[in-house]
């Protein structure tokens, strides 16, 4: 296997010949897949990397390929998303592979080969584990990892079938590869913050173990990241909606959970700059806030009657500001959520994905913002496990939110609540990025951030 990974690559831009009709029908369909709701009108070839040895048998190609989409109907191909992609060819797909089948190329060089996400086969896990053991360096790929780390030889790989944004390998239950899908250049915050927070000793945070860059023309890209595994998991979103279920009280975890995230903020302003956001950068936050209602009004017609109640939180906030308050931001998690927190066995709750919202330019996501951000996703997510039950149990996400901002102040001594302007503020402009994140990606689930957002405008309580 060494000697595989060790091999120059190649650059094939062929390939999209084979691989073009295909993506087409099977890029889209992914839940990964960013530009849903607008037809791909061809693809480019940003990189193509050999990782085996091709022969008539088997290939396997690491690629980087941008979807051209216009950006509404009519309007021109618009540069698009990049994705990274593994794809297997062989002559026809053992029935274990049958879910990662993408489809019968019919011309170019892998004419007659069937094209499979090889994410979901072993040689290609295990080459990719190997690489970032021996710290390879295949064309512009640079497998990377942390020296005092070890990782061993034959863990055995199998794809998570959870649902998420990215795709995730785990090996032998003992490490977690996430492979980015959407890849932007620049430094990415789902590798920077853990790193940043493994150097503080924040424990709530798996450590990096190895990482996957690509250098391409000057740019370098963050394809993904390894992480030991925290075995016996259940995530935040599962716990809930199980106590939920039985009608019993959450409100120790939820306690637990805001001493969590108080540690994870502490850790980072510890260490990464923070600033004190005044007058200018208030307004401009606010600003963004009603640009992003103005733009989910378009993209979801559900949401114009509420328009002007929601109008209202952000332009408080910019009041405030106008008065002289001023704010202190630091880096945060940026989409946190039931959903990203878990729970092990022994009851510590580990914080996951700091990518941020993937949708927001990477820039802007590592921007320094007020801690209240990440407070009012949890708040939210609170709420939505209470509107997603079938039984709903009175006062419950209520009682959650209380409970998980007095965790949040027994560590970092700052209530939350006394600050309602901001967290209002920010709870609404999620709910809006729910309302347009639920409309393209599960509209069956609309009902949850559009109740919120009904309740917004008709109360004025936190
Ligand atoms: N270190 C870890 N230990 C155990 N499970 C993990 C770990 N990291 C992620 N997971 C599992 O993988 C899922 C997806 O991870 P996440 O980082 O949220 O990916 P995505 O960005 O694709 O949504 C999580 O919901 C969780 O179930
Ligand atoms: O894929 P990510 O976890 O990075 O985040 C995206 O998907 C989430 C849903 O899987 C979405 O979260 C919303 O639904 C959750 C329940 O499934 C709920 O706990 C969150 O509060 C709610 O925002 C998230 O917004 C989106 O970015």
């Amino acid at each position: 296997m060494s000697e595989a990974v060790t091999r120059t690559a190649t650059t094939n831009p062929g390939l999209l010949a084979s691989l073009d009709p295909l993506l087409r029908e099977w890029l889209p369909r992914q839940r990964w897949f960013a530009g849903k709701g607008r037809p791909v009108t061809g693809f480019s070839l940003v990189a193509a990397t050999e990782l085996l040895p091709p022969t008539a048998k088997q290939g396997l190609y690491h690629l980087l390929v941008r979807a051209h989409q216009p950006l509404t109907l009519g309007s021109s191909p618009h540069p698009g998303d990049c994705y990274q992609l593994l794809i297997g060819a062989r002559e026809a797909l053992p029935p274990r592979l049958a879910p990662a089948l993408i489809g019968h190329a019919d011309q170019g060089p892998l004419a007659g080969q069937t094209l499979y996400d090889a994410l979901y086969d072993t040689r290609p896990a295990e080459l990719l584990l190997e690489a970032l053991r021996t710290r390879a360096r295949i064309g512009g790929l640079h497998f990377d990892r942390d020296p005092h780390q070890e990782i061993r030889d034959g863990l055995v790989p199998r794809m998570m079938t959870v649902e998420q944004s990215n795709s995730s390998i785990v090996y032998g239950d003992t490490f977690i590869l996430k492979l980015l899908r959407r890849i932007v250049p620049g430094i990415n915050p789902d590798l920077e913050l853990p790193l940043a927070l493994a150097r503080e000793g924040c424990p709530r945070v798996p450590a990096p173990t190895g990482w996957l860059r690509a250098e391409l023309a000057g740019d370098s890209y963050v394809l993904g990241v390894l992480q030991p595994f925290v075995q016996g998991v259940s995530d935040g979103w599962e716990l809930a909606l199980r106590e939920l279920a039985k009608g019993e009280d959450f409100t120790a975890e939820a306690r637990s959970l805001g001493r969590a995230t108080a540690e994870v903020h502490t850790a980072l302003a510890r260490a990464l700059p923070t600033v004190t956001l005044g007058h200018t950068q208030i307004r401009l936050l606010a600003d963004g806030m009603l640009e992003r209602l103005e733009a989910a009004t378009q993209a979801v017609p559900a949401l114009r009657p509420y328009a002007p109640g929601l109008h209202s939180a952000f332009t408080a906030l910019a009041d405030l500001a106008a008065e002289g308050r001023t704010w202190t931001a630091q880096r945060v998690h940026g989409d946190l959520h039931l959903g990203q927190c878990l729970r092990s066995p022994a009851g510590q709750w580990w914080l996951i994905d700091f990518e941020g919202e993937p949708s927001k330019p990477l820039a802007e996501r590592r921007l320094p913002q007020p801690a209240a951000r990440d407070i009012a996703g949890m708040l939210r997510s609170f709420d939505y496990a209470a509107h997603s039950t079938d039984a709903p149990v009175p006062g419950w996400a209520e009682a959650c939110r209380a409970a998980y901002c007095s965790g949040y102040a027994e560590v970092s001594g700052v209530d939350p609540r006394m600050d309602p302007v901001l967290l209002r503020a920010y709870e609404t402009d999620k709910a809006i990025y729910e309302v347009v994140y639920e409309a393209r990606h599960r509209p069956d689930w609309l009902p949850v951030p559009m109740a919120a957002i009904e309740n917004y405008v008709t109360s004025d309580l936190i």
